[in-house]
């Protein structure tokens, strides 16, 4: 995984760090779905995988699982675990102002920030995109944004803010969720996006309209992404 996600990187989504070894040959990490497993900070701290780790720990809010009051601290001991190189915090949890500890402890450990937003009901308009992940980005090292297409025209309007922040120089993932959108999973990385996300285990998608890993891989491989050495 290029740590600095100044390269497309791919992300295996799981609540089960012991599937490591079935995401080792498509995937460049794991995202740690904190919020979706058992005693997550034991499992981190238990973890000896070769891949790297993105933690992400999402709260029920935001689509997740995670509604305890522990949630940024747990992120926050995550974040100084050896093995994990990014962390993934709500977008409003920052505006809150309540993510600082989890920030301050990314960058202590030389930890990425990814700063991301979901919309699961639709496509906000392009202007809105742009200002969504711009703001992002003044709080993180990647500005992630996942939205619902409705329509063609809504993969085409996220696709083209993908293209312009990129052309820009910063940093952003972007996705839409749902089968509308699905195939801006494989092409959004063609358009600038950094990360793209796929389970492990096909039968636990962490979003409305994932691939599985080994054809995500294959999708973003013939479109030009390479799986890179760890
Ligand atoms: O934010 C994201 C993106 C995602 O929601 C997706 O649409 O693939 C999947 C999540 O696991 C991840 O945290």
């Amino acid at each position: 995984m290029d740590p600095t996600f100044d390269e497309f990187v791919l992300a295996a989504a799981t609540a089960d760090l012991s599937e490591e070894p079935a995401a080792r040959a498509d995937a460049d990490c794991l995202e740690f779905r904190m919020d979706l497993a058992e005693d997550s900070l034991d499992a981190l701290s238990a973890y000896d995988g070769d891949l790297p780790l993105i933690a992400t720990n999402r709260a029920a809010w935001e689509g997740g699982e995670a509604d305890d009051e522990n949630r940024l601290e747990d992120l926050a001991e995550a974040a100084r675990t050896e093995a994990v190189e990014a962390i993934d915090v709500e977008l409003a949890s920052v505006l809150e102002g309540e993510a600082n500890g989890v920030l301050e402890a990314a960058s202590a450990n030389d930890v990425r920030a990814i700063v991301s937003a979901h919309d699961f009901e639709g496509t906000p308009s392009r202007p809105e995109l742009v200002r969504t992940l711009t703001e992002a980005g003044k709080h993180g090292d990647v500005a992630k944004l996942a939205v619902t297409a409705e329509s063609r025209a809504d993969t085409l309007t996220l696709l083209s803010a993908t293209e312009q922040l990129s052309r820009q120089g910063d940093r952003v993932a972007t996705m839409a969720m749902g089968e509308v959108g699905r195939h801006t999973r494989a092409v959004a990385p063609v358009y600038g996006s950094r990360i793209g996300y796929a389970p492990v285990d096909p039968a636990r998608a962490t979003a409305p309209g994932q691939y599985d890993l080994a054809t995500l891989r294959e999708l973003v491989g013939a479109l030009g992404e390479r799986k890179r050495e760890n």
